[in-house]
């Protein structure tokens, strides 16, 4: 398969097969072209004319992938976005018009049965009647494979993509999730898992797929591959291999860079902590916690009832974006396509846009400092684009996320607030945003880090916080922070709650 967008080519001439029952990853470095296979096989792009997609007895030109087509030949997709309803209840979920009628009316005991039918079938330990509101994650995720699914028995179902289930997923839910998925691949699904967590796909895969700037690098089976070789295979050369972090610069006699005094105000109920002058403090929890609150609050994106927030020992102005920013705080927030990028606008604009000032002198824009600036941040964050002036929406999702942290690290920010800034990047460039992050706070500026990666918190964090239900409740530091401190913790308060 081949496919060409304008003044470049996401995908060379690739091919490989899937073998039927197994759980098959596709890996590959941001913009290698994951997705935009996706979109082929699911008849949303059509790729350039040549290539052919076989699923089972079903085979076309891979320019001619309709969705009827995808469909009838049994492929099945569950999108990061699970696209449920989260009003509704699992059964019209899983249902839609297919919900069984009597009359005029819905007949709801039997839209009941037949949607826990469905659950059963597939081990998908949920009530049929629940709302998806109330969903955990991984159930929620459960639930939209069960809709991809549900027609399995009928139609033979020939293959399930999931995108990056685990991306948003709490790191208490993944093996939960991961589970049910072998046992599913035991009962003969054929899964293509795309992710960048390689311990997952290590784990719990038996094939891999390795994509690298468009083109196919090994298809071979899992056995006998460690953490290392799959890294180089992806990135190409040594590096995303993890150095230890040194120990902290921290100067903590100094005035905190960011103090938090007894914060009430939304889920967040008196909560203190400090960062100090070179320190990278860790916010861990559930969902649920108020991590994400916690870093909106500060940044003023929502007003606080009582308490005080101080940026350099000054007080902070409630509510007030413009206040944060102008007292050195850069925030880089989770969800990036809704919170953080400019779509429609360029890739330069959007780096340029939390500092447009200085390329304003004496009343004329200076569009040739902001495209050289732009041309240097994608060099330093390996951003892979065709331009410096591609528009935003056309990157793929993790070179999005390294843009809007880019952005952020321009303005030399005295207080760095990062919720989960390496969901979607790939093993090369996680190494070097760790080593960018480890900079600032090299350079005296304080980090906050909300983050569901257990590794990304002990890579980076000299102290950590667990919450749970607005407040922290436990606190660790230096060589205190363990893998089992952190995992005991978060179990221990998902038990409480
Ligand atoms: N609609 C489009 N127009 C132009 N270029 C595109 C479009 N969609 C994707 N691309 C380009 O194709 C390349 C492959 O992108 P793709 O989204 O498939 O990468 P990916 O492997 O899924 O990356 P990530 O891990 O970051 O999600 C990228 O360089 C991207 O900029």
């Amino acid at each position: 398969m081949t496919k060409s967008f304008p003044g470049m080519r996401a995908l060379d001439d690739v091919t490989f097969s899937v073998t039927p029952g197994r759980f098959h990853s596709l890996v590959g470095g941001n913009g290698s072209g994951k997705s935009t296979l996706i979109k082929v096989l699911a008849g949303v792009y059509r790729a350039d004319p040549g290539g052919t997609i076989t699923v089972g007895p079903h085979a076309r030109g891979a320019d001619d992938i309709t969705p009827a087509w995808s469909h009838q030949a049994g492929i099945r997709f569950v999108h990061q976005d699970l696209g449920l309803f989260r009003a509704l209840s699992v059964t019209e979920n899983l249902l839609g018009p297919e919900l069984p009628r009597a009359y005029r009316s819905i007949d709801w005991r039997a839209a009941h049965e037949q949607a826990q039918d469905v659950l059963d079938r597939l081990g998908v330990p949920v009530a049929a009647r629940r709302s998806v509101a109330g969903l955990r994650p991984a159930e929620a995720t459960l639930v939209a494979i069960a809709r991809g699914l549900r027609d399995a028995d009928t139609t033979g179902v020939g293959l399930l993509v999931l995108d990056e289930p685990t991306a948003r997923l709490p790191h208490t839910e993944v093996d939960e999730l991961l589970e049910r998925l072998g046992t599913l691949v035991a009962g003969g699904q054929t899964i293509l898992y795309v992710s960048h967590r390689l311990d997952e796909v290590l784990d719990h895969s038996h094939s891999v797929t390795v994509l690298r700037d468009g083109v196919h690098r090994t298809t071979r089976p899992v056995e006998g591959l460690d953490r290392r070789e799959l890294t180089r295979l992806i990135v190409g050369e040594e590096r995303g291999i993890l150095h230890k972090r040194g120990p902290a610069q921290a100067d903590r006699s100094a005035t905190p860079v960011l103090r938090v005094e007894g914060l009430t105000g939304g889920p967040l109920h008196g909560v203190d902590l400090d960062v100090h002058p070179g320190e990278i403090v860790a916010v861990a929890g559930l969902v649920g916690s108020g991590r994400t609150s916690l870093l909106e609050t500060v940044f003023g994106v929502h007003g606080h009832v009582s308490g005080r927030v101080l940026l350099g020992g000054r007080p902070l102005r409630r509510g007030s974006i413009g206040a944060a920013i102008r007292g050195g705080a850069a925030y880089v927030p989770e969800d990036r396509a809704l919170h953080s990028s400019f779509h429609g606008l360029g890739l330069e604009m959007n780096l340029s846009a939390a500092g447009l000032h200085r390329y304003m002198k004496k009343g004329f824009f200076r569009r040739r400092d902001e495209l050289g600036d732009a041309t240097a941040d994608i060099t330093r964050f390996s951003i892979r684009t065709v331009a410096p002036d591609t528009v935003m929406v056309n990157l793929s999702g993790g070179n999005q996320q390294k843009a809007v942290l880019a952005r952020w690290l321009r303005r030399n920010p005295r207080l760095l607030l990062l919720d989960e800034p390496t969901q979607g990047v790939d093993v090369g460039s996680r190494a070097e945003i760790y080593e960018q992050i480890t900079e600032v706070a090299r350079g005296g500026a304080g980090v906050l880090l909300v983050s569901s990666d257990l590794d990304e918190l002990l890579h980076l964090a000299d102290r950590v916080h667990v919450f749970e239900r607005g407040s922290p409740v436990a606190c660790a530091t230096g060589s205190a922070i363990t893998r089992e401190w952190v995992v005991n913790t978060l179990f221990h308060s998902t038990e409480d709650q």
